[in-house]
């Protein structure tokens, strides 16, 4: 077995000892974050996020609202690591390493987590050069599944694939040229395939037409089914209702 899959095993067995003595530990435990960035050109500082605190449980979806600009997309930033948290702890219940501080995780281990553990939807889709939309899907199944599973793997790309509607004759298609909202489908459909235990969801629904949220929504609900743990920031309030166990809204930077 891998050193990676020992680690797991104990793992398991330590949060298996928890639920039998009835102490659910949380998923994310967030203390004290804050996040400021620096404009060198104009040499102004601009607060990101400011002390917040968050936890969440497992199988829990939590929504932040709040104005634009307010720190929403920062904190899952720094969730996922693409912003480095100034200050304060992100405590991730990891399925590989256990308790873990994502604010002091080294970049090893938050590619292992971003690869097995954690998805990250955003509204803008990051293109891969030289990756056609159904490569970028089959890549996450691949990374899920494992090379040897080859068939499921493309079963399972065509059918989330399929499920966003992502018209068949745009499957070899670079998605550079794609629309805002084509872009974004396959942006889901990378992340969900993967079923991620922890997945951050930054506005998914930002530029669908109805019937693609519709789909979204049923996504999200089939993942909770699951157990799945979700963090998402939301403008449209009508899509979060029924959905979320908690809700957190933002203002300048903090939480209220
Ligand atoms: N990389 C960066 N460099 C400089 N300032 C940044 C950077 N990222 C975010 N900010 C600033 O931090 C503040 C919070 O930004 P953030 O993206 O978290 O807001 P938000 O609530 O997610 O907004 P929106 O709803 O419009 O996406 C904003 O004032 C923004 O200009």
């Amino acid at each position: 077995m891998s050193a990676n899959g020992q680690c797991a095993q104990a793992v398991q067995t330590a949060r298996a000892a928890q639920v039998e003595q009835g102490e659910q530990t949380p998923m994310l435990k967030i203390t004290g974050l804050t996040k400021s960035f620096t404009i060198h050109a104009v040499d102004r500082r601009i607060q990101g996020c400011s002390n917040i605190d968050l936890s969440i449980m497992p199988g829990e979806f939590v929504g932040i609202t709040g104005r634009s600009g307010s720190g929403k997309s920062t904190i899952l930033r720094c969730i996922y690591r693409t912003n480095l948290p100034e200050s304060g702890s992100i405590l991730y219940d990891s399925a590989a390493f256990g308790r873990i501080d994502l604010a002091q995780a080294t970049q090893r281990q938050m590619i292992y987590l971003r690869t097995h553990e954690i998805g990250y939807v955003s509204q803008f889709l990051s293109v891969l050069p030289r990756r056609n939309a159904y490569d970028i899907v089959m890549q996450s199944a691949i990374e899920t599944y494992g090379c040897n599973a080859q068939a499921k793997c493309r079963r399972e790309t065509s059918a989330m694939l399929r499920h966003f509607d992502l018209a068949e004759d745009l499957w070899d298609v670079y998605p550079r040229t794609f629309s805002g909202g084509e872009k974004l489908r396959l942006n889901i459909a990378a992340a969900m395939i993967k079923q991620p235990r922890l997945l951050l969801l930054d506005e998914p629904t930002a530029s669908l037409d109805n019937a693609s949220k519709i789909k979204v929504r049923e996504l999200i609900e089939r993942l909770k089914g699951q157990g799945t743990t979700m963090l998402g920031i939301f403008h449209d309030l009508e899509f979060m209702e029924g959905l979320c166990d908690k809700e957190f809204n933002m203002q300048e930077g903090m939480m209220v």
